[in-house]
């Protein structure tokens, strides 16, 4: 419900935090000028929170002024204006101490001083579920804050999509129609490593959009000899080439997620690797050639797609408008075809699966697609 109490904006900040999506500029533009229409002030924080929280890394001011000439141009441009980070959840700081050791320190109490030193009414925090529980916290600490659902993974519940997912997985998409040619023509098997830590949306839509043969997923764990199964069945039919899309945590059935490092204070783990022991594991299951494509960070590069654009613009100016109309604690969601609010208490600290029982998967094994099991 809006709070009909509150004291007028005058003056807010967004922040862009977690990995960065093709929109997050969209969403900054918007958000300018809708807060410039009506006749508030916007600042940028720059990197997630770190503009605000290390002073001492940002000579030239960690903060950025945002004006509607600084964000002309915007809304077609990847990455984000104001800088992002995965590493400095305030909640969690990580903080060296003089033993050299690593520990995490709760700094969300110098974030909302700063917030009130800067006269900041009210914050727009754009990330996926890191940043939306942090934002989530802040709330709950009594700042005003709207979030906007941010990811290329499309991990995020209560929204139908988040921004950067179309982008990430259109590219993902053309680059999987680009591999078949070169495998089918070298009678080899393609693995094709795509992001997606604990959610497989990435390599289930574009695995079925651009005819893979097999797409192992974090949610299903898989058996290698099914897909060299499907490989061989392939090759009995003439099909001397598969493709197979491998999510990066997916992982076998009686094995473990394939770490590239470990977590560390302020910092989730980084994983990779699947792909290669994807291929490999295949090469000696079958007798053929593999070959292995990492597609990693490319996917969060590039212009963003129609979809992302207009749904980013569309999420910067709702949040505004939320803020406005004296909403807090709450983060715009696309329920197609309108943009709406649900609690960030109910997006905080969950993650959005791909369902085993969702039409999506039981398409992909409609079409013949090996799903590992
Ligand atoms: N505004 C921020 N300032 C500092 N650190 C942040 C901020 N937002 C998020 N983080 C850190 O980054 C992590 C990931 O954030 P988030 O889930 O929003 O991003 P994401 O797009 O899902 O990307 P990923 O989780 O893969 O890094 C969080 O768990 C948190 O530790
Ligand atoms: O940029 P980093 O720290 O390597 O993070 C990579 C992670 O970020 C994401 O791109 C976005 O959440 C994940 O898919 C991936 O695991
Ligand atoms: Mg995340």
């Amino acid at each position: 419900m809006p709070d009909a109490t509150l004291s007028p904006i005058r003056r807010i900040a967004i922040s862009t935090g977690g990995g960065d999506a093709p929109g997050l500029n969209a969403v900054i533009r918007a958000a300018t000028l809708a807060a410039h229409r009506r006749g508030w002030e916007i600042i940028g924080i720059r990197d997630g929170y770190d503009g605000l929280l290390r002073p001492e890394n940002y000579p030239q001011g960690g903060t950025l002024t945002l004006t509607p000439e600084r964000v002309e141009g915007l809304a077609s441009m990847g990455g984000t204006l104001l800088g992002s980070t995965n590493k400095g959840n305030p909640f969690r700081f990580p903080v060296r101490d003089v033993g050299g050791t690593l520990r995490e320190v709760d700094r969300s109490k110098q974030l909302l001083d700063a917030f009130k030193r800067m006269r900041i009414d009210a914050l727009v925090a754009v990330g996926g579920d890191g940043s939306l529980t942090i934002a989530d916290g802040l709330a709950e600490q009594g700042l005003r804050v709207v979030g906007v659902p941010k990811t290329i993974d499309n991990d995020l519940d209560r929204t139908f999509t988040t921004f950067g997912f179309d982008t990430a997985v259109s590219f993902a998409t053309d680059c999987i129609d680009r591999l078949h040619a070169t495998a089918a023509s070298h009678h080899r098997i393609i693995v094709v490593e795509v992001m997606g830590r604990y959610a497989g949306w990435i390599a289930l839509h574009a695995g079925m959009a651009a005819s893979a043969h097999a797409i192992l997923l974090p949610e299903l764990p898989f058996d290698i000899d099914a897909v060299a199964e499907t490989i061989a069945g392939r090759e009995a039919m003439g099909e001397a080439y598969s493709i197979v899309v491998v999510a990066e945590g997916a992982m076998p059935r009686d094995g473990h997620r394939s770490l590239r490092a470990a977590a560390e204070a302020g910092h989730a783990e980084r994983l990779g690797g699947i792909g290669e022991q994807v291929a490999n594991a295949l090469a000696a299951a079958t007798g053929k050639d593999a070959r292995c494509v990492v597609l990693g960070h490319l996917l969060r590069g590039g212009s963003p797609s129609a979809f992302d654009r207009t749904a980013a613009l569309r999420f910067g100016a709702a949040a505004v408008r939320a803020l406005a109309d004296g909403h807090s604690g709450v983060m715009v969601a696309l329920a197609f075809p309108d943009v709406n609010l649900v609690p960030l208490a109910d997006v905080a600290g969950r993650i959005k699966c791909v369902r085993l029982d969702g039409d999506t998967i039981q398409t992909a094994r409609d079409l013949g697609i090996c799903l590992g099991d």
